[in-house]
């Protein structure tokens, strides 16, 4: 960037954070206008869509991405609250200019030209409650933005946080399809907090640092669909039978543990923030082009794909992997989003069984949310 661009960019936040495009007369609207231009050529960087912003995880989520330098602009989008929330970060010094956006008539604004969005819009559990049981309010809220990006921003990439994850992904897909506009590559359920729980627990068990830890976790975001693949962890280990029940049983109830503690005040929100933000930040560097970028996610793990290029799978995945049409796994994240989808590896007996009773409810929940928008 240079000095002139940097000036000019830095003018445009400062004023960006003083204006409400909802709420600004016409003067300042034209001064706005002028500004966001100048914004878009601005700083050099990816635009980026919380839709859900004011919640519980939008708001570190949307504090953490404005964080991130690779974001050059950050919309902020709920039904409540964004004004607030948007003047807030917006005092923050560093790049992203960050505007908000309140309401359905401004949906199309906020999606219009982004690179990703990222959706934690909906409601959360409370001690009780399993995931599917937000399906009912959770599925309309997700079918609903996601037809706003088919109109607005239909290439790209979708970070899909809203619970019940599988079966809110196969809505988001459907919508995509019916619209013509589906792009397997570009849809990605997030199961990176049962990762970023599993480094955690397994480094506890082990003594080590859990950034040392790495733990593949496959299947689904929900209870038994939860699959972590113990014998897989890097770095090389063993644990006894009691260690992997013990293992597997918290990373699969981490989030019932933390909607138990909240008592009634919500689930996971800081750490789906950091979880989130992690993975958003490996989106982006996918599309800026860096190589060896690989994460789980849940995504469409089939072929073929009418108006795009085939997801590589490679052939000792298909076994495992294309039974389902969605499935949590390793991927890896390009430029045009996930480029390649990993085999399961080798499993052992007790993962083996584990992923058939995963296999099944995912199967209905999948199913479930495709029912959804088809009937
Ligand atoms: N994938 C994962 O690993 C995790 C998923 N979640 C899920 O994330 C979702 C959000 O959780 P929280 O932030 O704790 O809930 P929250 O209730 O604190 O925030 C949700 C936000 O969504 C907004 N919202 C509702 N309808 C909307 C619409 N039509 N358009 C835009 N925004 C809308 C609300 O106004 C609210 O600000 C829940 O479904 C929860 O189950 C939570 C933790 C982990
Ligand atoms: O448990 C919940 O409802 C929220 C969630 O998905 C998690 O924390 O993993």
């Amino acid at each position: 960037m240079n000095s002139n661009s940097e000036a000019g960019y830095q003018r445009v936040a400062k004023i960006s954070a003083h204006l409400n495009p909802s709420s600004c007369s016409m003067e300042q609207g034209r001064v706005l206008g002028r500004m966001n231009c100048r914004s878009k050529g601005g700083a050099s960087g990816f635009k980026v869509a919380i839709l859900g912003a004011a919640g519980g995880i939008g708001q570190p989520l949307a504090m953490l991405m404005k964080m991130n330098p690779l974001v050059s602009v950050l919309h902020l989008y709920d039904v409540v609250n964004t004004p607030g929330v948007t003047a807030d970060i917006s005092h923050m010094d560093t790049g992203a200019v960050v505007r908000g956006f309140l309401g359905p008539q401004q949906l199309e604004n906020a999606l219009t030209g982004m690179n990703l969005v990222i959706i934690p819009a909906g409601v959360p559990r409370k001690p009780g409650m399993t995931r599917d049981d937000l399906f009912n309010i959770n599925a309309g809220i997700v079918k609903t933005l996601c037809e706003g990006i088919v109109r607005c921003c239909p290439g790209a990439i979708v970070n899909l946080i809203s619970n019940p994850v599988n079966s809110t992904v196969p809505i988001a897909a459907e919508v995509f399809k019916k619209a013509g506009t589906f792009d397997p590559k570009k849809l990605l359920g997030v199961t990176m907090l049962d990762v970023v729980r599993a480094n955690t627990f397994v480094a506890e068990v082990l003594g080590l640092d859990p950034r040392e830890v790495d733990v593949p976790v496959v299947g689904g975001h929900a209870g038994v669909t939860i699959l972590p693949l113990l014998s897989q962890v890097k770095p090389k280990c063993s644990f006894t039978p009691e260690e992997i029940s013990y293992l597997t049983a918290r990373i699969q109830n981490g989030g019932t543990e933390v909607v138990e503690a909240k008592a009634g005040s919500g689930s996971a929100t800081l750490s789906m923030a950091y979880a989130a933000v992690k993975f958003a930040d490996a989106c982006l560097r996918g599309l800026r082009g860096d190589a060896g970028i690989v994460e789980c996610a849940f995504v469409a793990s089939q072929v073929p794909l009418p108006n795009s290029h085939p997801v590589y799978i490679h052939p000792s995945a298909t076994r495992h992997v294309t039974e389902l049409p969605f499935f949590a796994s390793k991927v890896r994240l390009g430029r045009t989003g996930v480029e390649e989808i990993y085999p399961l590896g080798p499993l052992n007996e007790y993962e083996r069984a584990g992923l058939e009773k995963a296999k099944k409810e995912l199967a209905a929940s999948i199913q479930k949310g495709v029912s959804f928008i088809k009937n």
